[in-house]
């Protein structure tokens, strides 16, 4: 499959590319060495919240699946454990307006099988949260095998692939005493039975299982009721098991069902193409009105380049004429490099250099369009970079976000927008997505009204407008009605005081 394509400006596959491929972003960095928890694994229960989340679909109905129903759904016996709520938590500053918690909750399992050695699963994003609970059908320990293999049909996987499935997830973590005091019924110094002798991601479950040494307790506990892992493994003669013995077969097999489980959802939803780290990636843009002019400022991300290449920012005006026919230029005034996620680094990219441009734009021509020449200084031809083809276009420079404005405070930020005086009615709002914190850990939505900011003198043409912005905020989408003509605009969290 062909990777999906950005067109910037696309606030869900820009984001995505953010939490997955750059480093130090959240979900990424916690389980990159199999971290342990609780006497289990971060990467166990990641593992085991999406497939608790999953477990509300019905193929048939096209209801439910990975869609952060799980948020609804913790008070549930099914449910319980201190890692789904720990979990949450984990995730809870990565999703914003474009990429949903469930989104966050698949990254999550990709990056728990790369941290625990397991094999790399391709991720789609698109998903959309629930807003409420699904149905009671995770499956239970004490439930017979008929209800289990019906549970994993209604959700999309015949009685083969349950085998697998549930080997696939108990190749990680273990069960816990405290919670399951009738599953664990002998004492576990600490507190948790884990379903294998060794940590990571690894066919163990599956040869201790077949070997007659494991220790899984869903196998071998003096409860027989709760021995459904024994039950499922068993329920074809051991065929399934035997065919994922092999670390190549366990890391296919369990790649394969895995990435079917993230990509369980609602037959409303549909999801993007694989989201591969971006080649070039336009950064960081924002447009401001400053000193008599127009600010630009962007940064151009470059995946294994060297140093030593120069890139060069060029533009086109908006109405008038001010640049020489080939456009205004500006190289960049820094390179910088950038690690890049471990889940990048797996898939070849080494660094990223970061080219950033500080544009002065003539304020009475302002700027329609920009795109960049790369060149590598080795002799090679310089290569344009515009978007596809469709030129970096600025679509409007009436409602404008200002970074050098805007301030952090005890409570969060005041944000400060722009707006074109066109000496008619001004109407800015805007809508904030709101992390939830350990308790309620759901995101929310707000709407904040801009007033007009007196403290700040209209220039160039400008008036400004400010909102108290919550530090709970995840990213803002401003809306401004002006002279009756809808605007809005981006602010993603990392732009606010950049500059
Ligand atoms: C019949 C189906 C299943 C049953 C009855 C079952 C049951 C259980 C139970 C009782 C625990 C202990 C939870 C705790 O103490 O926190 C557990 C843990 C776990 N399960 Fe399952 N499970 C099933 C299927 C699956 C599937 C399909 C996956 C993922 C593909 C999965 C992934 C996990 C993981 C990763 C853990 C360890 C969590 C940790 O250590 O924090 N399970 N399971």
């Amino acid at each position: 499959t062909t990777p999906a394509v950005f067109h910037w400006p696309d606030p869900a596959i820009d984001s995505m590319d953010e939490i997955l491929y750059r480093p130090n972003n959240g979900v990424g960095i916690l389980t990159t060495v199999c971290n342990a928890r609780n006497n289990s694994s971060i990467a166990a229960q990641w593992l085991r919240i999406a497939y608790h989340d999953m477990a509300t679909h019905d193929s048939v109905a096209g209801t439910g699946g990975l869609d952060a129903s799980i948020m609804f759904e913790l008070d549930r016996p099914q449910n319980i454990g201190l890692g789904m709520l720990l979990s949450l938590d984990d995730f809870a500053l990565s999703p914003n307006e474009h990429v949903a918690m469930a989104d966050i909750i698949a990254m999550g399992v990709i990056n728990a099988l790369i941290g625990c050695g397991g094999p790399i699963v391709p991720f789609r994003g698109g998903r959309i949260d629930a807003t409420e609970a699904g149905p009671e059908t995770v499956p239970e320990p004490q439930q017979d095998l008929a209800s289990h293999t019906a549970a994993f049909a209604r959700q999309g996987f015949n009685a083969t692939e349950m085998i697998s499935l549930v080997a696939c997830g108990h190749s990680l973590g273990g069960v816990r005493q405290a919670d399951f005091p009738l599953v664990v019924t002998e004492d576990v110094p600490t507190g948790v039975q884990l379903f294998a002798s060794k940590i990571g991601f690894d066919p163990k479950v599956v040869t201790e299982y077949l070997d007659s040494t494991t220790q899984n307790v869903l196998v071998v506990g003096s409860n027989v009721t709760t021995r459904s892992d024994m039950r499922i493994f068993f329920s074809d003669g051991n065929v399934t098991m035997q065919s994922m013995a092999s670390a190549d077969k366990f890391n296919q097999i369990c790649g394969d069902l895995i990435e079917r489980m993230i990509n369980t959802v609602p037959s409303t939803v549909t999801l993007t193409d694989p989201i591969e780290p971006i080649d070039f990636k336009v950064w960081n843009t924002v447009l401001y009105p400053q000193d008599g002019s127009l600010t630009l400022l962007t940064t151009m991300r470059i995946i294994n380049s060297s140093l030593k290449s120069t890139v060069t920012l060029f533009w086109k005006e908006r109405t008038g004429t001010f640049c020489p026919a080939a456009g205004c230029s500006v190289p960049s005034f820094q390179v910088q490099s950038a690690q890049p996620s471990f889940l990048a680094a797996l898939k070849g990219v080494t660094g990223y250099t970061m080219h950033s441009f500080n544009a002065s734009i003539d304020l009475a021509t302002s700027i329609s369009y920009f795109w960049f020449e790369v060149t590598n200084n080795d002799g090679s031809a310089p290569v344009i970079i515009n978007n596809q083809g469709a030129n970096f276009t600025i679509d409007q420079d009436v409602l404008l976000f200002v970074p050098p404005r805007t301030t952090f405070t005890s409570a969060g930020l005041d944000m400060v927008v722009a707006v074109k005086d066109l000496s008619g009615t001004v109407d800015v709002t805007s809508t904030t997505t709101l992390h939830g914190n350990a308790s309620v850990p759901i995101p929310s939505t707000v709407t904040s009204n801009f007033e007009l900011d007196s403290s700040i003198p209209a220039a160039d043409g400008y008036t400004f407008y400010s909102a108290s912005i919550s530090s709970a905020s995840l990213s803002n989408t401003v809306h401004a009605t002006i002279d009756g003509t809808a605007y809005s605009l981006w602010v993603p969290q990392p732009l606010a005081g950049v500059a």
